[in-house]
């Protein structure tokens, strides 16, 4: 049986709507418009063109626990943004959801929120399951947990992922008093607690998929996913989410939802970020590091996240900066766990200014200070790498996306600048243009006129 047919399809069961949904009528269908959000499914406005569903302008309008409220204070949190507005309303009553929206408008904070809200603890079960597709993005999200559960001081939050030593984690689960309620993993090393018998699943009232497309693209990801999905109850709330959901994907995802609100960014050329500029470099293989070089003096920035296609590639570029006494630090799949994540804290805590990366860091991963984002290599369809057909050159423009969306996070200023250096990348930085619509600048002279600093 192929991965796709084997997919859990609820059209093939009869289950109860959950309690939530149930009690607030949630299951209004219809299509409404939210700024740059298209409403639809569970919940939406009956009718197009306006957005009347469930929604709220003010964190106040929530009635969330006084313990949310005050971390959310603590936070600096003033108002919540668009997807904030018309998921949270929906999600803490229990409806299933099913988001896109763009990079950095704190897609987080919805599911964060939303199961702390109706999280129910009890000593020594697991209530809410959070999937991922890397570790550092699983460790971010476990400390966003652990930002909005300052107040709450009965949730137990823990993180799982691969490369780290499994006793460990069976430790934790051996214990009612260390058994976390709430859990962020990736998929790999959650489905081997799972099977070794560690972790029990059949208390989880909520599952969500952070960048669910990856997550469910990726054949070995979606079955380990599957897997888990199946040792969870029926009756659960799910909720995914991403930047990028294609036509394709949503029905996957769909799959593993009852009548969920779905919300979408159907016009393409709203996916990029306001304060994002975005420029390419044309040039020659041999050039790149010269031209690195001067971009780096250039342009005046506080953080600048830099992408490579290998990890030889991260090592090499990151050694090479630091001879030219640009002090950089590298995050690869190629150095120890334990060093990633120390690496990708200590960029966090702004002991570096300047990141060389692989993919590792293209998608979710949230660093406030970068405000420069550049393609040293230009992004690839992580399916077909180098292939020019319509769907890898999406599949790429998709990679472009999430890549860029590192700087210029909720709102703020931020540039992007591709190196382009081969047929094949003209291809792919095409793709990106027509695909958003927007006509990519060439690099100015020096620099010129580019200012990233201020909001
Ligand atoms: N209402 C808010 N007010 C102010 N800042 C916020 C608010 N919501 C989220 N943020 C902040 O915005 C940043 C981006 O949020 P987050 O990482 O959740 O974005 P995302 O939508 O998941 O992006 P991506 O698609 O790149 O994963 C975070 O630093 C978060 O703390």
């Amino acid at each position: 049986m192929s991965a796709e047919e084997d997919l859990i399809d609820y059209s093939d069961e009869e289950i109860a709507p959950t309690d939530g949904a149930a009690a607030t009528g949630a299951a209004t269908n219809g299509d409404a418009k939210k700024g740059d959000l298209t409403v639809t499914g569970a919940g939406a406005a009956q009718g197009k063109g306006s957005y009347v569903g469930i929604h709220s302008t003010s964190f106040r309008d929530l009635l969330l626990k006084p313990e949310i409220m005050k971390a959310i204070t603590d936070c600096g949190f003033e108002h919540p943004s668009e997807v904030q507005q018309v998921c949270i309303p929906q999600a803490i009553v229990g409806t299933d959801v099913l988001c896109q929206a763009k990079s950095g408008l704190g897609k987080t904070a919805v599911f964060v929120i939303s199961t702390l809200q109706q999280i129910d603890v009890v000593p020594g079960e697991a209530s809410v399951l959070v999937m991922c597709h890397t570790r550092e993005l699983a460790f971010q999200i476990k400390n966003e947990y652990n930002r909005f559960t300052k107040y709450m001081p009965d949730v137990k939050t823990a993180v799982f992922y691969g490369g780290t030593d499994i006793k460990e984690n069976e430790k934790l689960l051996s214990s009612k008093e260390t058994y976390p309620n709430i859990i962020v993993a990736t998929p790999g090393r959650l489905n081997a607690l799972v099977r070794e018998k560690k972790l029990r699943l059949g208390t989880v009232k909520f599952f969500v998929l952070d960048e669910c497309d990856k997550m469910l693209d990726q054949i070995d990801m979606r079955r380990d996913v599957q897997e888990i999905f199946r040792a969870t109850p029926t009756n659960k709330q799910v909720m995914m989410f991403s930047a990028t959901l294609s036509q394709a994907t949503r029905p996957i995802c769909k799959k593993f939802m009852r009548n969920p609100l779905e919300i979408y960014v159907d016009d393409e050329t709203k996916l990029t970020l306001h304060g994002l500029r975005q420029f390419y470099c044309k040039l020659s293989e041999s050039e790149k590091n010269r031209r690195l070089n001067d971009l780096l003096d250039e342009v005046t920035f506080n953080q600048v996240i830099i992408f490579v296609k290998s990890t030889v590639r991260a090592n090499e570029l990151a050694k090479l900066l630091i001879e030219c006494n640009f002090p950089a630090t590298a995050v690869h799949s190629g150095i120890s766990q334990e060093e990633r994540i120390k690496r990708y804290q200590e960029f966090k805590a702004f002991k570096h200014r300047i990141c060389v990366s692989t993919d590792v860091f293209g998608r979710g991963i949230d660093i406030e200070r970068i405000n420069m984002a550049v393609n040293y290599d230009m992004p690839d369809s992580p399916q077909n790498p180098g292939s020019s057909d319509k769907e890898s050159l999406a599949q790429a423009a998709d990679t472009y996306l999430h890549r860029v969306g590192r700087a210029g996070r909720f709102g703020t200023k931020g540039v992007a600048v591709s190196f382009v250096s081969s047929e094949r990348d003209e291809a792919v930085l095409k793709a990106i243009e027509t695909r958003f619509e927007r006509k990519i600048e060439e690099y100015p002279e020096g620099g010129q006129g580019i200012d990233v600093m201020g909001e």
